[in-house]
């Protein structure tokens, strides 16, 4: 191309990318997954290293090199109820889930041992896939639900034997209607299962500075609430129904009032 036509296409450039902030919530979303890829790249190798293959302390390698992501996103993530994580041996960690930004929330406060369950499309996601199985990610196959009832069923025996803590999305998907999913009830099951307390976490609203469908992404605040835990020793799977019912009361009251007012994107969920 001729010189004279790449001066003004030069220019344009970093004028597009400061004026259209449709560009910029494309091009941030391009750099959150492709800076993830590259990081899980260089953190394979460290993993291998330090455990020479599947480990839940590997998560410890994601927590430390994820922590500095949220500086690029100009993202504040403030954290309260820290005291409830000081909880020894297993528990179940479960909070609602709005998007794949909710790894940054994750990676400020993931307890030692503690892994998570994911949808097992996952695995087949590059570099982050190989980390996340390397990480001891329990990945289950959301459309068989016998399946995900007998991964999750060894998944409590696991977390006893290895005193491993886990992390459950309850809602089973990413949702950012402004108020939370009914929850599914694999989380409580596998609580009840090991006989383990509950530690319900929420993260504000995102629709303050991410909306997904209006292409904006700006800077902004993830506020962090973490709860009372949840006992759920002498329960059985009788109590699954009042646990999820219990969690779900206590989180969307703690979500209401952590997240600002702001006009929501799909409007709230109908019940
Ligand atoms: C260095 C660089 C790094 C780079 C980045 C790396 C980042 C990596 C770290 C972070 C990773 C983050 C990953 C996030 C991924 C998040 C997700 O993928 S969310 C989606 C997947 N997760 C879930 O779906 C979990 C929640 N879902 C459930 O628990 C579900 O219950 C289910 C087990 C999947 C079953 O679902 P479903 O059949 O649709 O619905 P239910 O109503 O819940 O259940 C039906 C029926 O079955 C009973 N039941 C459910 N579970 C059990 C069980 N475990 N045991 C016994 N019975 C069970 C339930 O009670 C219902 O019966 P009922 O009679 O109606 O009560
Ligand atoms: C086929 C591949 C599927 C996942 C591709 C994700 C690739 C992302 C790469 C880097 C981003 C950083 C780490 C993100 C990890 C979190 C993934 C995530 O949040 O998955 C969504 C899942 O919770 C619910 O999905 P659905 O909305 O139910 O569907």
């Amino acid at each position: 191309m001729d010189v004279v036509w790449m001066l003004p296409l030069l220019l344009l450039f970093p004028l597009l990318m400061w004026t259209s902030s449709t560009f910029l919530f494309y091009f941030k979303k391009f750099f959150y997954v492709a800076w993830m890829m590259l990081l899980a790249l260089l953190g394979i190798p460290v993993c291998l290293l330090k455990s020479g293959g599947r480990d839940v302390e590997n998560m410890r390698v994601i927590r430390a090199m994820v922590r500095h992501v949220k500086y690029f996103f100009g993202l504040r993530i403030e954290v309260s109820g820290w005291e409830h994580l000081q909880t020894v041996g297993p528990y179940v960690i479960i909070s609602n889930h709005q998007s794949s930004l909710d790894v940054l929330g994750m990676m400020e406060i993931l307890p030692d041992r503690c892994t998570t369950i994911a949808k097992k499309e996952l695995v087949y996601a590059g570099t982050v896939g190989l980390i996340c199985w390397l990480s001891g990610i329990v990945f289950i196959n959301r459309k068989k639900t016998s399946d995900a009832k007998s991964v999750m069923a060894d998944a409590a025996k696991t977390m006893l034997d290895q005193q491993i803590r886990l992390w459950v999305f309850p809602e089973g998907t990413r949702n950012q209607n402004g108020d939370l999913l009914p929850f599914k009830k694999g989380a409580f099951h596998l609580a009840v299962q090991a006989q383990v307390p509950i530690v319900p976490v929420v993260f504000s609203s995102y629709n303050s500075f991410y909306l997904r469908k209006e292409k904006q992404f700006n800077s902004g605040t993830i506020k962090l609430k973490i709860l009372p835990k949840i006992e759920t020793k002498g329960m059985t799977s009788e109590d699954v129904s009042s646990l999820s019912d219990l969690s779900h009361s206590l989180m969307r009251t703690a979500f209401l009032e952590i997240s600002d007012s702001v006009p929501q994107s799909n409007g709230p969920l109908k019940h």
